[in-house]
Protein backbone atom coordinates (compact mmCIF):
# COMPACT_ATOMS: atom_id res chain seq x y z
CA UNK A 1 0.00 0.00 0.00
CA UNK A 2 0.95 3.64 -0.64
CA UNK A 3 2.69 5.77 2.22
CA UNK A 4 -0.10 8.24 2.05
CA UNK A 5 -2.70 5.73 2.22
CA UNK A 6 -1.74 3.74 4.59
CA UNK A 7 -1.10 7.13 6.85
CA UNK A 8 -5.06 7.98 5.94
CA UNK A 9 -6.03 4.65 7.14
CA UNK A 10 -4.22 5.08 10.48
CA UNK A 11 -5.56 8.73 10.62
CA UNK A 12 -9.11 8.06 9.89
CA UNK A 13 -8.58 4.67 12.07
CA UNK A 14 -7.41 6.77 15.30
CA UNK A 15 -10.13 9.39 14.42
CA UNK A 16 -12.70 6.75 14.98
CA UNK A 17 -11.41 5.23 17.99
CA UNK A 18 -11.00 8.81 19.62
CA UNK A 19 -14.82 9.42 18.76
CA UNK A 20 -15.76 5.95 19.85
CA UNK A 21 -13.99 6.39 23.38
CA UNK A 22 -15.17 9.92 23.85
CA UNK A 23 -18.62 9.10 22.81
CA UNK A 24 -18.29 6.00 25.71
CA UNK A 25 -16.43 8.32 28.14
CA UNK A 26 -18.77 11.57 27.99
CA UNK A 27 -21.27 11.53 30.73
CA UNK A 28 -25.09 10.47 29.53
CA UNK A 29 -27.01 13.66 28.64
CA UNK A 30 -30.04 14.49 30.73
CA UNK A 31 -33.16 12.85 29.34
CA UNK A 32 -35.10 15.38 28.01
CA UNK A 33 -37.93 15.96 31.45
CA UNK A 34 -40.47 18.14 29.44
CA UNK A 35 -41.97 14.82 27.94
CA UNK A 36 -42.01 12.90 31.83
CA UNK A 37 -45.50 13.17 34.18
CA UNK A 38 -45.63 14.52 37.24
CA UNK A 39 -45.78 11.85 39.55
CA UNK A 40 -49.32 10.20 40.02
CA UNK A 41 -51.44 12.42 42.62
CA UNK A 42 -54.93 13.13 43.23
CA UNK A 43 -56.48 15.56 40.18
CA UNK A 44 -57.64 19.05 41.27
CA UNK A 45 -59.32 21.56 39.81
CA UNK A 46 -56.93 24.54 38.23
CA UNK A 47 -58.86 27.40 39.83
CA UNK A 48 -61.53 26.32 42.14
CA UNK A 49 -58.77 23.88 44.14
CA UNK A 50 -56.66 26.34 44.81
CA UNK A 51 -58.97 29.03 46.03
CA UNK A 52 -61.14 26.28 48.11
CA UNK A 53 -57.59 25.49 49.51
CA UNK A 54 -56.63 28.88 50.32
CA UNK A 55 -60.23 29.86 52.11
CA UNK A 56 -59.03 26.86 54.55
CA UNK A 57 -55.71 27.31 54.87
CA UNK A 58 -56.95 30.91 55.79
CA UNK A 59 -58.96 29.31 58.71
CA UNK A 60 -56.64 29.56 62.04
CA UNK A 61 -57.37 26.10 63.30
CA UNK A 62 -56.28 24.19 59.96
CA UNK A 63 -56.12 21.04 60.69
CA UNK A 64 -52.46 19.58 59.93
CA UNK A 65 -53.32 16.12 61.32
CA UNK A 66 -55.91 15.99 58.86
CA UNK A 67 -53.90 16.85 56.13
CA UNK A 68 -51.43 13.79 57.07
CA UNK A 69 -54.08 11.65 57.27
CA UNK A 70 -55.07 12.62 53.90
CA UNK A 71 -51.34 12.21 52.86
CA UNK A 72 -51.06 8.27 54.04
CA UNK A 73 -54.36 7.59 52.24
CA UNK A 74 -53.28 9.32 48.84
CA UNK A 75 -49.59 7.07 49.72
CA UNK A 76 -51.68 4.09 49.79
CA UNK A 77 -53.82 5.02 46.25
CA UNK A 78 -50.70 6.43 44.45
CA UNK A 79 -47.83 4.36 45.85
CA UNK A 80 -44.86 5.61 47.65
CA UNK A 81 -43.88 8.64 45.43
CA UNK A 82 -46.59 11.44 44.77
CA UNK A 83 -47.57 15.00 44.03
CA UNK A 84 -49.82 17.21 45.01
CA UNK A 85 -51.09 20.38 43.09
CA UNK A 86 -49.86 23.36 45.22
CA UNK A 87 -52.05 26.61 45.70
CA UNK A 88 -49.19 29.50 45.40
CA UNK A 89 -47.67 27.81 41.85
CA UNK A 90 -47.63 25.30 39.19
CA UNK A 91 -45.38 23.15 40.59
CA UNK A 92 -46.79 20.33 42.45
CA UNK A 93 -45.49 19.60 45.91
CA UNK A 94 -43.67 16.22 45.82
CA UNK A 95 -44.14 13.67 48.99
CA UNK A 96 -41.82 10.31 49.28
CA UNK A 97 -42.51 7.59 51.71
CA UNK A 98 -39.89 5.43 51.11
CA UNK A 99 -36.90 4.82 52.21
CA UNK A 100 -34.88 3.44 49.59
CA UNK A 101 -36.48 5.97 47.28
CA UNK A 102 -35.23 8.92 49.95
CA UNK A 103 -31.83 7.15 49.83
CA UNK A 104 -31.38 7.58 46.13
CA UNK A 105 -32.85 11.10 46.12
CA UNK A 106 -30.97 12.37 49.20
CA UNK A 107 -28.03 10.47 49.91
CA UNK A 108 -26.99 8.94 46.01
CA UNK A 109 -28.30 12.34 44.24
CA UNK A 110 -27.35 14.35 47.62
CA UNK A 111 -25.97 17.31 45.72
CA UNK A 112 -29.36 17.89 42.98
CA UNK A 113 -32.07 16.84 46.18
CA UNK A 114 -30.22 19.52 48.53
CA UNK A 115 -31.74 23.02 47.16
CA UNK A 116 -34.48 24.31 49.00
CA UNK A 117 -37.93 25.85 47.55
CA UNK A 118 -37.98 29.77 46.94
CA UNK A 119 -39.56 31.97 50.36
CA UNK A 120 -41.95 34.08 50.70
CA UNK A 121 -44.47 35.95 52.40
CA UNK A 122 -43.66 34.82 56.41
CA UNK A 123 -40.84 32.95 55.16
CA UNK A 124 -38.88 35.73 54.05
CA UNK A 125 -39.66 37.96 56.35
CA UNK A 126 -38.07 35.45 58.75
CA UNK A 127 -35.03 34.24 57.22
CA UNK A 128 -34.08 37.64 56.15
CA UNK A 129 -34.65 36.49 52.25
CA UNK A 130 -33.31 33.10 52.74
CA UNK A 131 -29.78 34.21 54.76
CA UNK A 132 -30.46 31.41 57.57
CA UNK A 133 -29.14 27.70 57.02
CA UNK A 134 -32.41 26.01 56.98
CA UNK A 135 -33.48 28.16 54.16
CA UNK A 136 -30.38 29.40 52.21
CA UNK A 137 -30.37 27.87 48.08
CA UNK A 138 -27.73 25.37 47.89
CA UNK A 139 -24.75 27.21 47.06
CA UNK A 140 -21.45 29.02 48.73
CA UNK A 141 -24.17 31.24 51.48
CA UNK A 142 -25.52 28.16 52.45
CA UNK A 143 -21.94 26.54 52.31
CA UNK A 144 -20.21 29.21 54.25
CA UNK A 145 -23.26 29.66 57.14
CA UNK A 146 -23.94 25.80 57.64
CA UNK A 147 -19.99 25.33 58.15
CA UNK A 148 -19.88 28.26 60.32
CA UNK A 149 -22.24 26.31 62.80
CA UNK A 150 -20.75 23.42 62.61
CA UNK A 151 -17.33 24.05 62.96
CA UNK A 152 -17.61 27.39 65.49
CA UNK A 153 -20.04 25.57 67.79
CA UNK A 154 -20.77 22.33 67.44
CA UNK A 155 -17.64 20.35 66.71
CA UNK A 156 -16.72 18.63 69.89
CA UNK A 157 -13.59 20.21 70.86
CA UNK A 158 -16.19 24.00 70.82
CA UNK A 159 -19.06 21.85 72.31
CA UNK A 160 -17.03 20.77 75.34
CA UNK A 161 -16.55 24.50 76.61
CA UNK A 162 -20.25 24.74 76.75
CA UNK A 163 -20.55 21.85 79.36
CA UNK A 164 -20.91 24.22 82.02
CA UNK A 165 -24.05 25.21 80.63
CA UNK A 166 -25.65 22.03 80.22
CA UNK A 167 -24.90 21.46 83.99
CA UNK A 168 -26.10 24.83 85.15
CA UNK A 169 -29.76 23.71 82.74
CA UNK A 170 -29.26 20.70 84.49
CA UNK A 171 -29.52 21.76 87.81
CA UNK A 172 -32.09 24.35 86.93
CA UNK A 173 -34.32 21.77 85.98
CA UNK A 174 -33.89 19.35 89.09
CA UNK A 175 -34.13 22.43 90.96
CA UNK A 176 -37.50 23.41 88.91
CA UNK A 177 -38.68 19.78 89.23
CA UNK A 178 -38.00 19.26 92.83
CA UNK A 179 -39.97 22.19 94.06
CA UNK A 180 -42.84 21.52 91.65
CA UNK A 181 -42.83 17.92 93.35
CA UNK A 182 -42.68 18.79 96.67
CA UNK A 183 -46.04 20.83 97.16
CA UNK A 184 -47.37 17.41 98.99
CA UNK A 185 -46.49 13.59 99.38
CA UNK A 186 -47.20 12.81 95.85
CA UNK A 187 -48.19 15.95 93.88
CA UNK A 188 -48.35 15.46 90.19
CA UNK A 189 -46.41 17.64 87.70
CA UNK A 190 -46.80 18.06 84.26
CA UNK A 191 -43.11 18.46 83.31
CA UNK A 192 -42.99 20.00 79.57
CA UNK A 193 -42.69 23.46 80.19
CA UNK A 194 -39.76 23.17 82.32
CA UNK A 195 -37.73 21.01 79.92
CA UNK A 196 -38.77 23.84 77.42
CA UNK A 197 -37.32 26.42 79.93
CA UNK A 198 -34.30 24.35 80.43
CA UNK A 199 -33.87 24.30 77.13
CA UNK A 200 -34.06 27.82 76.63
CA UNK A 201 -31.55 28.93 79.37
CA UNK A 202 -29.06 26.33 78.15
CA UNK A 203 -29.39 27.22 74.11
CA UNK A 204 -29.81 31.08 74.91
CA UNK A 205 -26.63 30.79 76.52
CA UNK A 206 -24.74 29.54 73.70
CA UNK A 207 -26.25 31.88 71.46
CA UNK A 208 -25.34 34.74 73.57
CA UNK A 209 -22.29 34.21 75.56
CA UNK A 210 -23.87 35.45 79.00
CA UNK A 211 -26.24 33.99 81.70
CA UNK A 212 -29.19 36.28 81.16
CA UNK A 213 -31.56 36.73 84.16
CA UNK A 214 -34.87 34.78 84.24
CA UNK A 215 -37.02 36.92 83.25
CA UNK A 216 -35.00 37.96 80.16
CA UNK A 217 -34.70 34.19 79.01
CA UNK A 218 -38.91 33.96 79.53
CA UNK A 219 -39.05 37.31 77.68
CA UNK A 220 -37.06 35.09 74.19
CA UNK A 221 -38.84 31.89 74.95
CA UNK A 222 -42.06 33.80 75.13
CA UNK A 223 -41.16 35.65 71.66
CA UNK A 224 -39.80 32.14 69.98
CA UNK A 225 -42.93 30.41 71.06
CA UNK A 226 -44.99 32.58 69.87
CA UNK A 227 -43.53 32.46 66.35
CA UNK A 228 -43.62 28.60 66.64
CA UNK A 229 -47.57 28.42 67.64
CA UNK A 230 -48.59 30.68 64.79
CA UNK A 231 -46.31 29.12 62.62
CA UNK A 232 -49.17 27.32 60.48
CA UNK A 233 -51.40 30.23 60.25
CA UNK A 234 -48.83 32.45 59.21
CA UNK A 235 -47.85 30.17 56.17
CA UNK A 236 -50.91 31.08 54.15
CA UNK A 237 -49.05 34.51 54.09
CA UNK A 238 -46.44 32.89 51.78
CA UNK A 239 -49.36 32.05 49.02
CA UNK A 240 -49.89 35.13 46.72
CA UNK A 241 -48.11 37.56 49.83
CA UNK A 242 -49.39 40.83 47.67
CA UNK A 243 -52.62 39.48 47.93
CA UNK A 244 -52.80 37.46 51.49
CA UNK A 245 -51.04 40.23 53.13
CA UNK A 246 -54.37 42.53 52.46
CA UNK A 247 -56.69 39.02 53.09
CA UNK A 248 -55.04 38.42 56.52
CA UNK A 249 -53.95 41.73 57.59
CA UNK A 250 -54.45 40.81 61.50
CA UNK A 251 -51.64 37.85 60.63
CA UNK A 252 -49.43 40.30 58.96
CA UNK A 253 -49.47 42.78 61.60
CA UNK A 254 -48.74 39.81 64.16
CA UNK A 255 -45.93 38.93 62.57
CA UNK A 256 -44.47 42.08 61.97
CA UNK A 257 -44.88 42.57 65.68
CA UNK A 258 -42.71 39.97 66.69
CA UNK A 259 -40.16 40.36 64.08
CA UNK A 260 -39.65 43.81 65.35
CA UNK A 261 -39.68 42.37 69.12
CA UNK A 262 -37.27 39.56 68.87
CA UNK A 263 -35.18 42.76 67.18
CA UNK A 264 -35.60 44.66 70.03
CA UNK A 265 -34.58 41.86 71.88
CA UNK A 266 -31.49 40.26 70.01
CA UNK A 267 -30.11 43.48 68.92
CA UNK A 268 -28.98 44.75 71.95
CA UNK A 269 -27.79 41.30 72.99
CA UNK A 270 -25.28 40.95 69.48
CA UNK A 271 -24.38 44.71 70.31
CA UNK A 272 -23.35 43.63 73.69
CA UNK A 273 -21.04 41.33 72.32
CA UNK A 274 -19.86 42.68 69.31
CA UNK A 275 -18.19 45.54 71.58
CA UNK A 276 -17.22 43.06 74.40
CA UNK A 277 -15.65 41.15 72.20
CA UNK A 278 -12.30 42.30 71.04
CA UNK A 279 -11.85 43.19 75.28
CA UNK A 280 -13.26 39.46 76.55
CA UNK A 281 -10.94 38.04 74.13
CA UNK A 282 -8.03 39.86 75.37
CA UNK A 283 -8.68 39.84 78.88
CA UNK A 284 -10.11 36.15 79.42
CA UNK A 285 -9.22 33.27 78.21
CA UNK A 286 -11.53 30.22 77.91
CA UNK A 287 -10.01 29.21 82.12
CA UNK A 288 -11.12 32.28 82.68
CA UNK A 289 -14.95 31.34 81.64
CA UNK A 290 -14.82 33.03 78.47
CA UNK A 291 -16.46 30.95 76.09
CA UNK A 292 -17.02 31.86 72.18
CA UNK A 293 -20.85 32.17 71.45
CA UNK A 294 -22.54 31.45 68.45
CA UNK A 295 -23.23 34.98 68.04
CA UNK A 296 -19.53 35.78 68.57
CA UNK A 297 -19.19 33.09 65.37
CA UNK A 298 -21.75 35.43 63.09
CA UNK A 299 -20.22 38.73 63.98
CA UNK A 300 -16.83 37.36 62.68
CA UNK A 301 -18.27 35.66 59.47
CA UNK A 302 -17.83 37.13 56.50
CA UNK A 303 -20.43 35.60 53.76
CA UNK A 304 -20.25 35.31 49.59
CA UNK A 305 -22.82 37.47 49.45
CA UNK A 306 -22.31 41.60 47.25
CA UNK A 307 -18.70 40.34 47.04
CA UNK A 308 -18.11 39.60 50.36
CA UNK A 309 -19.35 41.16 53.67
CA UNK A 310 -20.26 40.62 56.92
CA UNK A 311 -23.64 39.63 58.30
CA UNK A 312 -26.33 42.34 58.69
CA UNK A 313 -28.28 42.52 62.63
CA UNK A 314 -30.89 41.70 60.66
CA UNK A 315 -29.41 38.62 59.33
CA UNK A 316 -27.77 37.99 62.66
CA UNK A 317 -31.71 38.10 64.74
CA UNK A 318 -32.67 35.53 61.88
CA UNK A 319 -30.05 33.14 62.60
CA UNK A 320 -30.08 33.51 66.30
CA UNK A 321 -33.65 32.68 65.89
CA UNK A 322 -33.25 29.90 63.78
CA UNK A 323 -30.91 28.15 66.57
CA UNK A 324 -32.97 28.58 69.34
CA UNK A 325 -36.40 27.65 67.06
CA UNK A 326 -34.13 24.67 66.04
CA UNK A 327 -32.40 23.24 68.97
CA UNK A 328 -35.05 23.66 71.84
CA UNK A 329 -38.60 22.34 70.48
CA UNK A 330 -37.27 19.46 68.87
CA UNK A 331 -35.15 18.41 71.89
CA UNK A 332 -37.73 19.40 74.68
CA UNK A 333 -40.44 17.36 72.66
CA UNK A 334 -38.06 14.35 72.38
CA UNK A 335 -37.37 14.51 76.05
CA UNK A 336 -41.31 14.25 76.82
CA UNK A 337 -41.91 11.83 74.94
CA UNK A 338 -39.01 9.77 76.19
CA UNK A 339 -39.83 10.34 79.76
CA UNK A 340 -43.72 9.73 78.52
CA UNK A 341 -42.67 6.11 77.48
CA UNK A 342 -40.34 5.24 80.80
CA UNK A 343 -43.76 6.35 82.90
CA UNK A 344 -45.49 3.81 80.84
CA UNK A 345 -43.02 1.04 80.91
CA UNK A 346 -41.60 0.75 84.35
CA UNK A 347 -39.68 -2.01 83.29
CA UNK A 348 -37.57 -0.09 80.56
CA UNK A 349 -37.07 2.59 83.54
CA UNK A 350 -35.42 0.12 85.55
CA UNK A 351 -33.07 -1.47 83.36
CA UNK A 352 -32.02 2.31 82.74
CA UNK A 353 -31.70 3.54 86.55
CA UNK A 354 -29.62 -0.02 87.15
CA UNK A 355 -27.33 0.42 83.78
CA UNK A 356 -26.78 4.20 85.13
CA UNK A 357 -26.20 2.54 89.01
CA UNK A 358 -23.41 0.40 87.50
CA UNK A 359 -21.73 3.36 85.87
CA UNK A 360 -22.15 6.26 87.94
CA UNK A 361 -21.05 7.07 91.66
CA UNK A 362 -24.18 6.72 94.22
CA UNK A 363 -24.74 10.20 95.12
CA UNK A 364 -22.90 12.14 92.00
CA UNK A 365 -24.65 13.40 88.92
CA UNK A 366 -24.01 11.54 85.44
CA UNK A 367 -20.83 13.08 83.60
CA UNK A 368 -20.64 13.55 80.09
CA UNK A 369 -18.10 11.34 79.94
CA UNK A 370 -20.12 8.73 81.43
CA UNK A 371 -22.42 8.60 78.70
CA UNK A 372 -20.25 6.83 76.53
CA UNK A 373 -20.44 3.38 78.76
CA UNK A 374 -24.26 3.13 78.60
CA UNK A 375 -25.33 1.24 75.76
CA UNK A 376 -29.25 1.15 76.88
CA UNK A 377 -29.57 5.05 77.46
CA UNK A 378 -28.07 5.73 73.75
CA UNK A 379 -30.83 2.39 72.73
CA UNK A 380 -33.48 4.37 74.98
CA UNK A 381 -32.38 7.97 72.97
CA UNK A 382 -32.92 6.14 69.62
CA UNK A 383 -36.19 4.42 69.79
CA UNK A 384 -37.27 7.42 70.93
CA UNK A 385 -36.31 9.13 68.32
CA UNK A 386 -37.62 6.36 65.63
CA UNK A 387 -41.02 5.85 67.30
CA UNK A 388 -42.11 9.56 68.66
CA UNK A 389 -39.74 12.03 65.59
CA UNK A 390 -40.61 15.54 66.57
CA UNK A 391 -40.84 16.36 62.89
CA UNK A 392 -43.16 13.82 61.23
CA UNK A 393 -40.95 15.60 57.77
CA UNK A 394 -37.63 17.51 56.60
CA UNK A 395 -37.69 20.74 55.63
CA UNK A 396 -39.12 20.76 52.18
CA UNK A 397 -36.24 20.25 49.57
CA UNK A 398 -35.85 21.02 45.81
CA UNK A 399 -33.72 19.92 43.07
CA UNK A 400 -31.04 22.55 41.69
CA UNK A 401 -32.17 22.21 38.17
CA UNK A 402 -35.07 20.36 36.42
CA UNK A 403 -34.72 16.42 36.96
CA UNK A 404 -35.93 12.71 36.18
CA UNK A 405 -36.56 10.62 39.44
CA UNK A 406 -38.19 7.43 39.41
CA UNK A 407 -39.22 8.07 35.61
CA UNK A 408 -41.36 11.44 37.03
CA UNK A 409 -40.43 15.20 36.04
CA UNK A 410 -39.62 16.78 39.36
CA UNK A 411 -39.37 20.58 38.52
CA UNK A 412 -37.23 22.99 39.74
CA UNK A 413 -38.67 25.08 42.79
CA UNK A 414 -41.18 22.10 43.54
CA UNK A 415 -41.23 21.28 47.37
CA UNK A 416 -40.10 17.94 47.85
CA UNK A 417 -40.28 16.17 50.91
CA UNK A 418 -40.21 13.06 52.95
CA UNK A 419 -41.82 10.72 55.21
CA UNK A 420 -39.76 10.73 58.20
CA UNK A 421 -42.31 9.39 60.45
CA UNK A 422 -43.93 6.65 58.72
CA UNK A 423 -39.75 5.79 57.07
CA UNK A 424 -39.09 4.89 60.96
CA UNK A 425 -42.12 2.52 61.26
CA UNK A 426 -41.00 0.58 57.85
CA UNK A 427 -42.76 -2.87 59.21
CA UNK A 428 -40.24 -4.28 56.65
CA UNK A 429 -37.18 -3.23 58.65
CA UNK A 430 -38.84 -3.37 62.28
CA UNK A 431 -40.44 -5.77 64.12
CA UNK A 432 -43.62 -4.28 65.67
CA UNK A 433 -42.90 -1.20 64.78
CA UNK A 434 -45.31 0.71 66.79
CA UNK A 435 -44.39 -0.93 70.04
CA UNK A 436 -40.99 0.76 72.02
CA UNK A 437 -38.42 -1.10 72.55
CA UNK A 438 -34.98 0.12 72.87
CA UNK A 439 -33.61 -3.63 73.23
CA UNK A 440 -33.95 -3.75 69.04
CA UNK A 441 -30.91 -1.45 69.26
CA UNK A 442 -28.75 -3.62 71.69
CA UNK A 443 -26.36 -6.16 70.15
CA UNK A 444 -28.01 -8.47 67.64
CA UNK A 445 -31.13 -6.58 67.47
CA UNK A 446 -32.30 -5.63 64.14
CA UNK A 447 -31.45 -2.04 64.67
CA UNK A 448 -27.86 -2.94 65.99
CA UNK A 449 -25.33 -0.12 64.52
CA UNK A 450 -28.03 1.46 62.30
CA UNK A 451 -26.43 4.38 61.12
CA UNK A 452 -28.72 7.21 61.72
CA UNK A 453 -27.16 9.59 59.06
CA UNK A 454 -28.59 7.09 57.04
CA UNK A 455 -25.31 7.35 54.36
CA UNK A 456 -25.13 3.75 53.88
CA UNK A 457 -29.01 2.88 53.87
CA UNK A 458 -31.97 4.77 55.45
CA UNK A 459 -33.67 2.91 58.58
CA UNK A 460 -35.18 6.04 60.15
CA UNK A 461 -34.19 9.65 59.33
CA UNK A 462 -35.37 11.75 62.57
CA UNK A 463 -32.46 14.40 61.59
CA UNK A 464 -33.20 13.99 57.92
CA UNK A 465 -30.61 12.37 55.68
CA UNK A 466 -27.96 13.56 53.09
CA UNK A 467 -26.34 17.18 52.45
CA UNK A 468 -28.81 19.32 54.94
CA UNK A 469 -28.93 16.46 57.78
CA UNK A 470 -29.87 18.67 60.70
CA UNK A 471 -26.31 19.70 61.67
CA UNK A 472 -26.91 20.04 65.69
CA UNK A 473 -27.57 16.32 65.14
CA UNK A 474 -24.48 15.25 67.72
CA UNK A 475 -25.59 18.57 70.16
CA UNK A 476 -29.81 17.01 70.20
CA UNK A 477 -28.01 13.39 71.19
CA UNK A 478 -25.59 14.48 73.98
CA UNK A 479 -28.39 16.75 75.24
CA UNK A 480 -30.90 13.90 75.25
CA UNK A 481 -28.62 11.36 76.84
CA UNK A 482 -27.41 13.68 79.45
CA UNK A 483 -30.77 14.64 80.28
CA UNK A 484 -32.84 11.22 80.35
CA UNK A 485 -30.09 10.12 82.40
CA UNK A 486 -29.90 12.43 84.57
CA UNK A 487 -33.73 12.70 85.60
CA UNK A 488 -33.61 9.18 86.08
CA UNK A 489 -30.81 9.14 88.08
CA UNK A 490 -32.36 11.66 90.22
CA UNK A 491 -36.02 11.22 90.47
CA UNK A 492 -38.17 7.96 89.83
CA UNK A 493 -41.07 8.64 87.14
CA UNK A 494 -44.82 7.73 88.05
CA UNK A 495 -48.32 8.01 86.32
CA UNK A 496 -49.83 10.81 87.79
CA UNK A 497 -52.67 8.54 89.70
CA UNK A 498 -52.03 4.59 90.30
CA UNK A 499 -53.30 2.52 86.87
CA UNK A 500 -53.63 6.04 85.07
CA UNK A 501 -52.83 5.23 81.79
CA UNK A 502 -50.23 7.84 79.56
CA UNK A 503 -52.10 9.25 77.09
CA UNK A 504 -49.80 8.98 73.79
CA UNK A 505 -52.13 10.54 71.12
CA UNK A 506 -49.94 12.91 68.73
CA UNK A 507 -50.69 16.87 68.22
CA UNK A 508 -49.41 18.74 65.48
CA UNK A 509 -47.83 21.62 66.52
CA UNK A 510 -44.20 23.34 64.87
CA UNK A 511 -43.35 19.31 65.99
CA UNK A 512 -45.56 16.64 66.91
CA UNK A 513 -46.25 16.49 70.81
CA UNK A 514 -48.28 14.75 73.16
CA UNK A 515 -51.50 16.27 73.00
CA UNK A 516 -51.77 15.43 76.54
CA UNK A 517 -48.79 16.86 77.84
CA UNK A 518 -46.67 14.46 80.29
CA UNK A 519 -48.73 14.77 84.11
CA UNK A 520 -46.86 13.01 86.49
CA UNK A 521 -45.48 12.18 89.68
CA UNK A 522 -41.63 12.51 90.07
CA UNK A 523 -40.31 10.61 93.68
CA UNK A 524 -36.46 11.72 94.47
CA UNK A 525 -34.80 8.21 94.41
CA UNK A 526 -33.35 7.55 97.93
CA UNK A 527 -30.08 8.29 98.81
CA UNK A 528 -28.32 5.41 100.47
C1 LIG B 1 -33.99 16.10 68.67
C2 LIG B 1 -33.52 17.21 68.14
C3 LIG B 1 -33.52 17.54 66.66
C4 LIG B 1 -34.14 16.92 65.61
C5 LIG B 1 -35.01 15.66 65.63
C6 LIG B 1 -33.81 17.68 64.42
C7 LIG B 1 -34.24 17.35 63.14
C8 LIG B 1 -33.97 18.09 62.00
C9 LIG B 1 -34.50 17.81 60.70
C10 LIG B 1 -35.41 16.63 60.35
C11 LIG B 1 -34.02 18.76 59.85
C12 LIG B 1 -34.34 18.90 58.36
C13 LIG B 1 -33.35 18.16 57.50
C14 LIG B 1 -33.69 18.31 56.03
O1 LIG B 1 -34.25 19.32 55.63
O2 LIG B 1 -33.41 17.37 55.28
C15 LIG B 1 -33.19 19.65 60.61
C16 LIG B 1 -32.53 20.73 60.09
C17 LIG B 1 -31.79 21.60 60.84
N1 LIG B 1 -31.52 21.52 62.19
FE1 LIG B 1 -32.17 20.09 63.46
N2 LIG B 1 -33.00 18.72 64.76
C18 LIG B 1 -32.79 18.68 66.11
C19 LIG B 1 -31.99 19.53 66.85
C20 LIG B 1 -31.25 20.57 66.33
C21 LIG B 1 -30.32 21.38 67.09
C22 LIG B 1 -29.96 21.16 68.56
C23 LIG B 1 -29.84 22.34 66.21
C24 LIG B 1 -28.84 23.43 66.44
C25 LIG B 1 -28.37 23.83 67.54
C26 LIG B 1 -30.46 22.10 64.92
C27 LIG B 1 -30.24 22.87 63.80
C28 LIG B 1 -30.75 22.59 62.55
C29 LIG B 1 -30.49 23.41 61.36
C30 LIG B 1 -29.66 24.70 61.32
C31 LIG B 1 -31.13 22.78 60.28
C32 LIG B 1 -31.12 23.23 58.82
C33 LIG B 1 -30.03 22.45 58.06
C34 LIG B 1 -29.87 22.84 56.59
O3 LIG B 1 -30.84 23.26 55.97
O4 LIG B 1 -28.76 22.69 56.07
N3 LIG B 1 -31.30 21.02 65.04
N4 LIG B 1 -33.17 19.23 61.93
Amino acid sequence: MEDWLLHLVALAASILVTLLLSSLLKPSRPRKTASLPFPPGPRSLPVVGPLFALLRRGRSNFDVDQLLRRLRRLHSRHGPILSVRRLSSSRPAVFIADRVLAHRALVARGAEFADRPPASGSSAVLSSNQRSISSAPYGPLWRALRRNLAAELLHPSRLRAHSPARRWALDLLVRDLGTESSGGAAAAVVVMESFQFAMFCLLVLMCFGERLPDEQIRRIESLQRELLSNFISFSVLAVYPKITRLLFRGRWKKLMEIRRKQEETFVPLIDARRNDLLLLRRRRSEEDGFVYSYVDSLVDLEIPVDGGRKLTDGEIVSLCSEFLSAGTDTTATSLQWIMANLVKQPDVQTKLYEEIERVVEKDAAVREEDLQRMPYLKAVVLEGLRRHPPGHFVLPHAVTEEAEFEGYRIPKGAAVNFAVAEIGWDGAVWTEPMEFRPERFLEGGEGDGVDITGGREIRMMPFGAGRRICPGMGLALLHLEYFVANLVKEFEWKPAAEGEEVDMTEKFEFTVVMKTPLRVIILPRKRT
